[in-house]
């Protein structure tokens, strides 16, 4: 049995010795402890670091510089145990072959597992660090209200007025737009001969848009497809199912809204499902023991293909930013992954009312997973709300605000909104990734010099998300409540 908070296999009766083993495929590769470095091309590896010998046990770990996206090799690698309990070696091919099984496996190794049973048994009391990021006032659900014929939109769901004509605006000038949300092609920024302009785009597509929209990401199509599946599947549950998963007063992981904090506020037009994913202490045990078993499972994968994405990404961008690598490591390799499922239902009176509001997110990096070729988002350029048309196999990343910090402003999270429709219902996964619940937050030391100062303070991480959880969501007010004034204090 799968432990969700430890990410191993729970056995009972179990032996207590244990060993961190790391698992990376393809690239480079740094142990901190023992200041060991390497590279490897081809195939899945995996590295021990033996618990005595480390001193810096919890905060130990083989770091990719350049984590791989495929696993197609057939290099030799080892791979789970056999039955008898020893190791087998096995082809980085088979390995692979079922990638969510693969995935799952990744996971259980990038954590101590029993040496005597092979792989992932429970041998570490992983301390559950329950922190409560934020809480918000329960609502009802959308999907529900609009299981009643309705022809109009109740008063609490209306939006302001202004705000949405610009809509309109937005979908007439929609043609002009289409083509100038960035692609990225990642397999052309990690290998050939057009790394280097690709990696220039992604520059550009990191100052001047803050979105962009990355192909060839090497996310496998099966393990998206049963995702998406899954995801929708969730969101159609009985009511009865759902509220076993429903949000608490005092905790805003589970079905609902968030960043609701009064009863006059007015809601938007979605459904969601908010969870943290990673690191493993982080999780809400009480939720993940109650999930289907088959999102579970499939979430799990999708978790640790999402984190080597947005390392791969982060990586990519400290390179086109020039930060030192490290930088970049020390902050983000026990980032802390959350995932927001949106289900916006089709609406009867879509101008009055908004799927989601204009807001920047709080993150590092977003990747956003559409699970429909239903359009709705839209990014606010130059004054302008621009639609994002989901390409198909593409995931849409966006610049978080953490990012902007880091940056020290260089690059720029944009605000964004998700528009409803009167004819059909779209999904989405926001997988949000932020730094090391004990980092301090602040423009990255290399990009900072006389000339370059500071423009944003510098804040531990977790009182950093306790604030923003605790407004409500307003355009990129609370970035600029981070900001350094003049004189050196907050500009709000
Ligand atoms: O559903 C969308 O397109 C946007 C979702 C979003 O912005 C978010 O979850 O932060
Ligand atoms: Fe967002």
């Amino acid at each position: 049995m799968l432990d969700y908070m430890t990410g191993m296999y729970k056995q009972p009766g179990a032996a207590p010795a244990c060993e961190r083993r790391y698992i990376f495929v393809y690239g480079n590769w740094t142990h901190p402890c023992k200041g060991e470095f390497g590279n490897e091309q081809g195939g899945a590896s995996t590295r021990t670091c033996h618990e005595q010998a480390c001193m810096n046990h919890s905060s130990c770990s083989f770091l990719p510089e350049t984590p791989g996206t495929s696993c197609q090799s057939s290099e030799t690698s080892e791979g789970p145990s056999g039955d008898d309990g020893r190791r087998k070696r096995t082809t980085g091919e088979n390995l692979f072959k079922d990638e969510k099984q693969a995935s799952v496996w990744l996971l259980c190794l990038s954590v101590p597992y029993n040496r005597t049973r092979g792989i992932c048994t429970p041998v570490m009391e992983t301390e559950s660090h329950q922190v409560v990021f934020g809480k918000s006032i329960i609502v009802p659900s959308v999907r529900e209200l609009v299981k009643e014929p309705i022809t109009k939109v109740p008063p609490r769901y209306v939006h302001n007025q202004q705000d949405l004509q610009m809509a309109a605006a937005a979908a007439a000038a929609a043609d002009i737009w289409l083509q100038s949300v960035p692609v990225i092609d990642l397999h052309c920024l990690l290998h050939g001969d057009s790394m280097g302009s690709e990696l220039e785009r992604l520059h550009s597509a990191c100052k001047d848009w803050g979105f962009f929209q990355v192909v060839n990401h090497g996310v496998s199509s099966s393990l998206l497809e049963e995702f998406k599946g899954e995801v929708q599947d969730f969101f159609e549950l009985p009511l009865e199912e759902k509220k076993k998963l429903w949000q608490q007063p005092d905790n805003h992981e589970g079905f609902g809204q968030l960043f609701v904090v009064s009863e006059e506020q007015r809601l938007d037009w979605s459904d969601m499902f908010y969870l943290t994913t990673l690191p493993f202490n982080l999780r809400k045990s009480d939720i993940f023991q109650k999930l289907p078993q088959k999102l579970r499972e499939t979430l799990e994968a999708y978790s640790v293909e999402m984190k080597k994405l947005a390392m791969t990404i982060l990586s990519q961008m400290t390179k086109a930013l020039k930060m030192k690598a490290e930088e970049i490591r020390d902050m983000f390799s026990d980032g802390v992954q959350s995932m927001r499922m949106n289900y916006y239902p089709p609406c009867p009176e879509p101008d009055m009312t908004i799927g989601f509001a204009p807001h920047s997110d709080a993150d590092a990096l977003t990747i956003l997973f559409q699970l429909n070729d239903t359009e709705g988002l839209q990014i606010r350029k130059e004054g302008r709300w621009v639609p994002v048309k989901p390409l198909p196999n593409a995931f849409v990343v966006n610049i978080g605000d953490i990012m902007e910090i880091v940056s020290n402003g260089i690059y720029q999270s944009i605000e964004h909104r998700a528009m409803v429709n009167s004819a059909k219902k779209r999904l989405s996964v926001a997988t949000f990734f932020s730094s090391n619940l004990d980092s301090e937050l602040g423009p990255a030391p290399s990009l900072i010099s006389p000339q370059n100062p500071a423009i944003f303070q510098r804040v531990p991480i977790e009182k950093y998300f306790k604030d923003f959880f605790a407004r409500r969501l307003d355009g990129k007010s609370y970035l600029k409540f981070m900001k350094i004034d003049e004189d050196g204090g907050h500009t709000s």
